[in-house]
């Protein structure tokens, strides 16, 4: 969505997918929509719900993608409708680290695995031009192999993510497509240097930005993103991300599935002042606690793994959790393994809606002692609702709903 915009026409919201049928009384409490209000809705899981990971449009989509082969014409047709789906394959599958989906780059189409980063504005790949020993078995896009590339002379890039990462390159014009949408000219960050941990992350080709051009790095000219330049072609401009825990999910472009979601839709203006997609959350609450009503600007990063919010937040979150310290040595939260751990309640307007505790514990550091998924933001203009909470699901119990955060002008 072009920043130019006025705040007012930018919106996060937050769709609750229930399953397509369900038996859930949906409560709505509704507000009227030109006071910006969020609209809210309350969910109850649905006992006849058993998920549609490894089935559904996800693992169609990915189906053909694996084989490089065009989805099927239903698929297909949505694209001559302005929509386009994409999957986002979780890596590694038991960390959800991040969330990578097929992209097809050039002519002939040279296939790229990419990290969807709504946290950042540039779209850059592993390359041919880049020294052997930074690759690692990525997929090198070749921009001499494809006939519509074109370079875009005397222009560079360099960019540094918040864990400390980086990379840099030249730039070239060329033909960007996903899920069947395609950017005919898009600005393609050419890494000629990546940092260590992206050598080492064999399963990402590569990052492509979905935050606001404002923040792309390329010099002297900063160049559009991916979204912003096909927005014209969006039978609505705007994207939806559903993320899921240990399963694919879909990053839908142009439309909101009105058949994949029951209920109504919240909704936060968004600030695009830093460039990110940003806005308050109105409060949180511990497990069972009482909700706390205060505003936490945010932003939504499908980028970040984590979910890094202010220290108070933080504070009062492990509070709750037997055992929690601050580890010096990690600079984190942990606890031990065995802790009982609270689910994670959050505001958007009056919408309330839930990380599951067990997603908290992200990861073992050692036999007895596990890292929190929710870590502090401090020292950072905004917390950062990273994939621990974009995934997030409720009623775990093998009936669930996932929430589909959807960017842009509804
Ligand atoms: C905005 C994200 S980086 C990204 N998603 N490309 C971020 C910034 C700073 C910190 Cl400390 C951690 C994460």
């Amino acid at each position: 969505m072009a920043p130019s915009l006025s705040l007012a026409s930018q919106f996060v919201y937050i769709l609750s997918l229930l399953p397509l049928v369900t038996a859930a009384p949906i409560e709505e409490v509704l507000a009227p929509r030109n006071e910006q209000q969020s609209f809210s809705v309350s969910q109850v899981p649905n006992p006849r719900w058993k998920g549609i990971d490894g089935a559904g449009p996800a693992a169609l989509l990915r189906t053909f993608y694996k084989y490089h082969a065009q989805p099927p014409a239903a698929a297909r047709k949505a694209v001559e409708n302005g929509t386009g789906t994409v999957t986002a394959s979780p890596y590694p599958a038991e960390y959800d680290r991040e969330y990578l989906s097929p992209v097809s780059l050039g002519t002939p189409a040279q296939i790229l695995d990419l990290d969807f980063d709504t946290g950042s504005s540039d779209l850059w790949v592993f390359s041919s031009a880049l020294p052997k020993s930074q690759t690692g078995g990525q997929t090198l896009y070749s921009p001499g192999n494809s006939s519509t590339s074109s370079v875009l002379e005397n222009h560079t890039w360099s960019i540094r993510y918040g864990d400390g990462s980086g990379s840099s390159g030249t730039v070239v014009n060329e033909l960007v497509t996903i899920g069947g949408i395609s950017a005919r000219r898009q600005a393609l960050e050419i890494a000629t240097q990546v940092s260590g941990s992206f050598t080492q992350d064999a399963a990402s080709d590569g990052l492509l930005g979905l935050a606001f051009n404002s923040i792309n790095t390329v010099r002297p000219t900063p160049q559009k993103t991916w979204f912003d330049n096909v927005q014209s072609s969006l039978a609505a401009p705007l994207f939806t991300v559903n993320l899921k825990k240990a399963a694919v999910g879909l990053y839908t472009f142009g439309a909101i599935d009105s058949k994949a979601h029951t209920g109504s839709i919240a909704y936060a203006p968004v600030n695009t002042k830093n460039g990110f997609w940003q806005f308050p959350l109105t409060g949180y609450a511990v497990g069972t606690g009482k909700f706390s009503n205060s505003s936490i600007d945010v932003i939504a990063d499908t980028g970040t793994t984590l979910l890094m919010l202010p220290t108070n937040v933080v504070d009062a979150y492990y509070k709750g959790v037997k055992g929690a310290y601050y580890d010096t040595e990690y600079g984190a939260m942990v606890f031990p393994c065995t802790a009982k751990m609270p689910d994670f309640i959050f505001g958007l307007g009056s919408y309330r809606g839930s990380v599951p505790g067990s997603f908290i514990s992200y990861g073992q550091i050692n036999t007895s002692t596990c890292y929190g998924g929710l870590q502090s933001s401090e020292g950072l203009p905004f917390g950062i609702l990273g994939d621990i909470l974009l995934k997030a699901q409720e009623g775990n119990d093998g009936t669930w709903s996932t929430f589909e955060i959807g960017l842009g002008k509804p």
